[in-house]
């Protein structure tokens, strides 16, 4: 019979992600945004035909996608080429050009909260007129008036939920990625609805249920529960916890009265049905390891958007007949079988911590004998059984993976995401260091057959361990890594800088460890040949940060390549562009395994 090859990298370059989806009242169509024509739009299917096609064209990533519940229109909002800076368009029912709705100067900001039950009101935040704490109004869309109902403070201020009858809000104000406030604005108050705002503490995705609001935060517990806030009461409860899971998203059914509730334990998430009026609670088997996103339909049918670690990201149906898969997103020609599931396992870190982790092993008929160790970026995130078209295309090639999920790291308690703060270098780099000794001690890996890649704070690590341990590594690859602290607490969007003092530190009050945490005090060390890869508009880790260590690298006479994506942010959304990252950074390791070179 016809003999075919097996899978090549290339196949995994012809992956497609899928970023948000919305489904129409009635149910009859599906919109999502997806790169499938090379560049991000938004996709439509009929359903439950199952056919894909393209519904809006603007070339550009989307950050949130809405139905009219009149179905008069579509709301959707983009950026451009990376830049983050969504403004909100209206795309008309039988799709087409999307045309600007609520939009301003190219360097502000307008961000989705919320759409009126007749669809005639949007709530929405903006940084026009507050860039740093974020304002919020509610533009009426019948005769186009705009009033400001909210100014942020202290914190970026986002609204979270609207009452039915719109006469109470509910902000959440972010002073870290760790304390969150939350606070229901009504006709007779404002209240925060957890007991202690100086208690440091995250809450959010509030839902109205009646005089009722419900919502998840981790106030005086490790781990986010179910809470609500009684407003004629004004009193706070625990409603249901997870012991070592914490809620990520909760959706409700008002008809059914249940909520629908996403869990995180570290690589993997759960889901639930939580029946409110007599408190059941019943676990879902998902068809993936992450969900990334949920909407309930009238009718009770829920869907889904996540990805495993084998699995694009996919669109998913579940009502009383269980599962059913709407988008068929696959990798060309590969099943998930041809794939690599990564094991997940445990080392002791410097201080006896345990810190868990996720080895892809190559498959043995393609395994090279080399290792890529991946320090993932945030750094309050975390590696999860998700798919990565980078990964599968190592793996293809035939090298194993490690990603640890050191101190810092989300999914294992609010203690532990914590310990990452005003310490960007000294724990997790240990984490890091004896991560890669328990590689070597495992024999799944050695100096000579080590590569460090990462990307943001993975590539600020990458860069701080290779300056300060060049001796694990045979070439290094920093993806939009952060180079100088100096340079980058002061170059963050503006609304992320309320954050910086928690997160990062002072430049002035910490300066020696600012000194002391940067890769670029380390630039001696910094001999292994490098790769620096970055997008010139990111607006989080800008380009600066890797021009600066290219530029005293090279003028210090290192190996150093630089490639710069002039249409691109904080990821690598078009697909050409995608694939010049991953060939170039394959040709990079591939060049530099023989290769043996002293530090
Ligand atoms: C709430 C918020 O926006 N927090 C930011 C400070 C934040 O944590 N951002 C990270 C997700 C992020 O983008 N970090 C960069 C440095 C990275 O990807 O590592």
């Amino acid at each position: 019979m016809i003999k075919f090859p097996k899978p090549t990298v290339e196949q995994f370059f012809r992956s497609y992600v899928i970023s948000n989806f919305t489904v129409s009242p009635n149910e009859d169509q599906l919109l999502f945004s997806s790169n499938l024509n090379g560049t991000m739009n938004v996709w439509a299917m009929n359903l439950p035909d199952q056919y894909p096609y393209l519904f809006a064209h603007q070339d550009e990533s989307s950050d949130f996608l809405k139905f009219d519940p009149e179905g008069r229109y579509v709301l959707a909002g983009f950026d451009r080429n990376g830049d983050e800076n969504y403004q909100i368009y209206a795309i008309a029912p039988e799709g087409g050009l999307p045309q600007p709705l609520v939009t301003g100067d190219s360097e502000e900001k307008y961000f989705y909260a919320h759409l009126s039950e007749d669809g005639e009101r949007l709530y929405y935040g903006t940084s026009k007129g507050n860039p740093r704490f974020i304002n919020t109004h509610v533009r009426h869309l019948k005769t186009g008036d705009d009033e400001l109902i909210q100014e942020g403070e202290q914190g970026a201020t986002l609204l979270t939920a609207v009452s039915e009858d719109e006469k109470s809000f509910v902000f959440s104000t972010i002073l870290a990625n760790t304390y969150t406030l939350s606070f229901v604005k009504t006709e007779d108050g404002v209240y925060d609805l957890t007991p202690d705002r100086e208690q440091v503490h995250v809450s959010g995705g509030a839902t109205f249920v009646d005089s009722t609001i419900y919502f998840m935060t981790n106030y005086d517990s490790e781990f986010s529960y179910l809470a609500k806030f009684d407003l004629e009461e004004k009193e706070f409860k625990k409603v249901l916890d997870f012991e070592d899971e914490s809620v990520k998203t909760l959706k409700y059914d008002k008809q059914r009265e249940q909520f629908y509730i996403v869990t995180e334990k570290g690589v993997k998430d759960f889901f639930y049905r939580y029946d409110v009026k007599n408190g059941t609670l019943e676990n879902i088997d998902a068809p993936v390891d992450v969900i990334e996103k949920i909407q309930v339909a009238k009718s009770g049918n829920v869907y889904i958007l996540g990805r495993s670690a084998v699995i694009p990201h996919n669109i998913f149906k579940y009502n009383e007949s269980g599962w059913k898969q709407l988008t068929a997103n696959q990798v060309l020609g590969v099943s998930p079988e041809d794939m690599v599931d990564p094991e997940v396992v445990t080392y002791e870190s410097f201080d006896g911590m345990e810190i868990e982790a996720l080895l892809f092993r190559a498959k043995p008929e393609n395994d090279n004998g080399y290792t890529v160790f991946w320090p993932h970026g945030g750094p309050q995130a975390a590696e999860r059984k998700f798919y990565r078209a980078m990964f599968q295309c190592l793996l293809n090639r035939g090298y194993t993976i490690f990603c640890p999920n050191f101190r810092g790291s989300t999914g294992y308690g609010s203690s532990f995401v914590k310990m990452v703060e005003q310490d960007w270098g000294e724990g997790p780099r240990l984490d890091n260091i004896h991560a890669i000794e328990w590689l070597f001690d495992q024999g799944i890996s050695s100096s000579e057959k080590l590569f460090l890649v990462g990307g943001s704070y993975g590539g600020y690590m990458a860069l701080l361990l290779h300056g300060r341990h060049p001796e694990y590594f045979k070439a290094v690859v920093d993806i939009f890594g952060v180079s100088n602290l100096f340079t980058f607490v002061n170059s963050v969007p503006e609304h992320w800088k309320p954050i910086m003092k928690r997160w990062l530190g002072d430049p002035e009050e910490d300066k020696e460890r600012f000194e002391k945490d940067s890769p670029v005090t380390y630039l001696d060390g910094m001999k292994k040949p490098m790769l620096v890869i970055q997008g010139a508009k990111d607006p989080r880790v800008v380009k600066e940060e890797s021009d600066q260590i290219v530029d005293k690298l090279r003028h210090a006479g290192r190996d150093v390549e630089y490639l710069v994506l002039d249409d691109e942010g904080h990821g690598f959304s078009k697909k050409e562009n995608e694939i010049n990252v991953y060939q170039t950074m394959l040709d990079f390791l591939e060049k530099h395994q023989k290769v043996s070179q002293k530090v």
